[in-house]
C-alpha cells in the first residue's frame, strides 16, 4: 500500500508514522514543501502555454490542430491556385473547401477561371480520409487547399497579405443538428468565434472582399407556417446548432452595419448528393441498408410525418455561384466604413419536401435491397418535423432555379457511393 492511500478526507486526524519522520526533521519538510510548489508551478504554466494542454475539458479543440504553413513554396502555392484565368473573374478564398458543399463550389469556380484558395482544417467530425480524397480532387483540379484553421487569425491575415481576395466564400463549420448535444463547444468555436475571425480579417483587408457564407433552413426552427420565407421569425431555434447559425446572421449584421462589408448569407435545405457528408441520413441510411442494419426513422406527434425539402448539390452551387457574382463590392477599406453595404440573405432549397420514409423507399430501390425499417418518435435532440423552402427572392435575385428531384438526385448519389466505396477495395464507410 502507499502511503498516499493513508490520506484521511479530514485533516487532522492523520497518524502516520510518515509525518512523524516529518514532524523529527522540519528542514526536509520545508524542502518537500518548496520542491512540490516549484513543480506545481511549472506544471502550471506548461498548460497554460500549451496549445493542446487541455483536449478533454474543451472538446472544441479538436479542431485546433497545429498545421505548417508559410515559406517560399507555400506562398508559390497559394498565388498560383489564387491566379484568376477568365475575364472579370473572380479571387475566391473558400473555407470549409474539403467539406461537402465547399469541394463541389471550389471545383466549379475552378472550372470557369476564377483563382481559389481552399482553406480546411480537416477535422475529425466524421472521417478525416473522406476529406483528404476530395482534396485529392481539389488538387488534381488545381484549387490548393491549405491546412489550417478558421480561428488561426495569424493564418488568414497571412493569406490575405499574399493574395488580394475578391471575395471569401465562407463553409468552414461545425455541421449537424444532433451532434450539437454531444460537443456543443465545437459549435461555438467554428460558427460563432470562427465566423467573427473571418469576419475581422475581412473587414480590415484592403480591399475587402464581399463575404458569400452558409447559414442554415434551421434557423426557422419551431416555425410552423410554410414554406418557410427570408421574411418569418427566426427566434425560436430548436438546436444550439441553429442558434449558432441565427447569431451568425446577426454578427454578419454587425460586421455589415460598422465595417461596410458586403455580405450574403444562404439558408442551405437539407443538401444531398455525390461526396456528401457521411453523418447525414440519406447517407448512413445508404450504408445501413446495403449492410443490413436497422433504419431508424423519425416520426413526428400522432405518428406524424417527418419530412425535409431535400437540396441537390448541383442546384446549391448555382445558388452560390449566382450569389458570388451578384454580390456588390463592400464599401470600407482598412477597417473603416466608407457607404452603406449590400446585406442579404436567401433561402437554398428545393421547395418540394419528401417524407424521409420516401427517402428510404427510393434508396431501396436504387440500392435493389429492402431496408430493415424501424419507425421511432422523433428524439428531442434538435430535429425538427419538417421544411420547406419558399425560394422566390432567390429565384428574383440569383436566377436561383432548382432543377434535381430526390429520385434523380439520390441516383447520383448512390453511383458515386457504391464506386467510391467499393472501387478502390479498401475504402470503408465507417
Ligand atoms: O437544412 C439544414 O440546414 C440542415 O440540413 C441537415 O440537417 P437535417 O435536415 O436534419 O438532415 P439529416 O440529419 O440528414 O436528416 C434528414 C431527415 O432524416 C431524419 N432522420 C435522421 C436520422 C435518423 O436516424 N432518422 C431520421 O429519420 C431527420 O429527422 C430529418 O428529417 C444538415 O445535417 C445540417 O447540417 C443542415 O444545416
Amino acid at each position: 500500500m502507499s502511503h498516499l492511500d493513508n490520506i484521511p478526507s479530514t485533516p487532522g486526524k492523520f497518524k502516520s508514522p510518515y509525518i512523524h519522520r516529518l514532524r523529527f526533521h522540519p528542514s526536509l519538510s520545508k524542502f518537500t514543501f518548496c520542491f512540490f510548489l516549484f513543480l506545481g508551478l511549472i506544471l502550471y504554466f506548461f498548460f497554460l502555454s500549451s496549445p493542446s494542454s487541455s483536449p478533454i475539458s474543451d472538446p472544441s479543440r479538436r479542431s485546433l490542430r497545429t498545421s505548417t504553413w508559410g515559406g517560399p513554396a507555400w506562398e508559390k502555392r497559394v498565388r498560383s491556385s489564387a491566379r484568376v484565368r477568365s475575364r472579370n473573374g473572380l479571387s475566391v478564398l473558400v473555407t470549409g473547401a474539403a467539406g461537402f458543399v465547399g469541394t463541389h463550389v471550389s471545383v466549379s469556380l475552378k472550372r470557369r477561371g476564377d483563382g481559389v484558395v481552399g482553406l480546411d482544417n480537416f477535422n475529425d467530425y466524421y472521417d478525416p480520409s473522406l476529406k483528404r480524397a476530395r482534396q485529392a480532387l481539389l488538387d488534381r483540379t488545381g484549387v490548393f487547399v491549405v491546412d489550417g484553421d478558421i480561428n488561426d487569425s495569424a493564418l488568414l491575415g497571412k493569406l490575405f497579405s499574399v493574395v488580394k481576395f475578391t471575395h471569401v466564400m465562407h463553409l468552414a463549420a461545425q455541421a449537424g443538428v444532433r451532434y450539437a448535444m454531444q460537443n456543443p463547444g465545437s459549435y461555438v468555436h467554428s460558427n460563432v468565434a470562427g465566423l467573427v475571425s473571418v469576419l475581422e480579417v475581412c473587414k480590415s483587408a484592403n480591399p475587402q472582399p464581399a463575404i458569400v457564407w452558409a447559414s442554415s433552413s434551421s434557423v426557422y426552427g419551431l416555425n410552423s407556417k410554410v414554406p418557410f420565407s427570408e421574411k418569418d421569425r427566426t427566434d425560436q431555434p430548436a438546436s444550439l446548432y441553429a442558434a449558432t447559425k441565427k447569431a451568425g446572421e446577426e454578427i454578419a449584421h454587425t460586421y455589415n452595419h460598422i465595417y461596410g462589408l458586403s455580405i450574403t448569407g444562404l439558408r442551405f435545405f437539407t443538401v444531398y448528393g455525390p461526396w456528401g457528408r457521411p453523418d447525414m441520413a440519406y447517407f448512413f441510411f445508404t450504408k445501413d441498408i446495403l449492410k443490413g442494419k436497422s433504419i431508424p426513422i423519425f416520426q413526428g406527434p400522432d405518428h406524424g410525418t417527418v419530412a425535409r425539402d431535400f437540396t441537390y448539390i448541383d442546384d446549391i452551387v448555382k445558388g452560390c455561384l449566382a450569389s458570388l457574382d451578384t454580390a456588390e463590392k463592400s464599401t470600407g477599406s482598412g477597417g473603416k466604413k466608407k457607404g452603406a453595404a449590400q446585406l442579404r440573405v436567401f433561402n437554398l432549397g428545393n421547395t418540394s419536401p419528401v417524407p424521409v420514409s420516401k427517402l428510404v423507399s427510393i434508396l431501396e430501390k436504387l440500392l435493389k435491397v429492402k431496408a430493415n425499417r424501424k419507425m421511432v418518435k422523433m428524439p428531442r435532440n434538435g430535429d425538427v418535423q419538417f421544411t420547406h423552402a419558399n425560394i422566390s427572392l432567390a429565384q428574383r435575385e440569383l436566377g436561383y432555379k432548382p432543377t434535381t428531384d430526390l429520385q434523380t438526385g439520390l441516383k447520383k448519389f448512390v453511383r458515386w457511393y457504391l464506386g467510391y466505396y467499393s472501387g478502390s477495395g479498401k475504402k470503408s464507410a465507417e
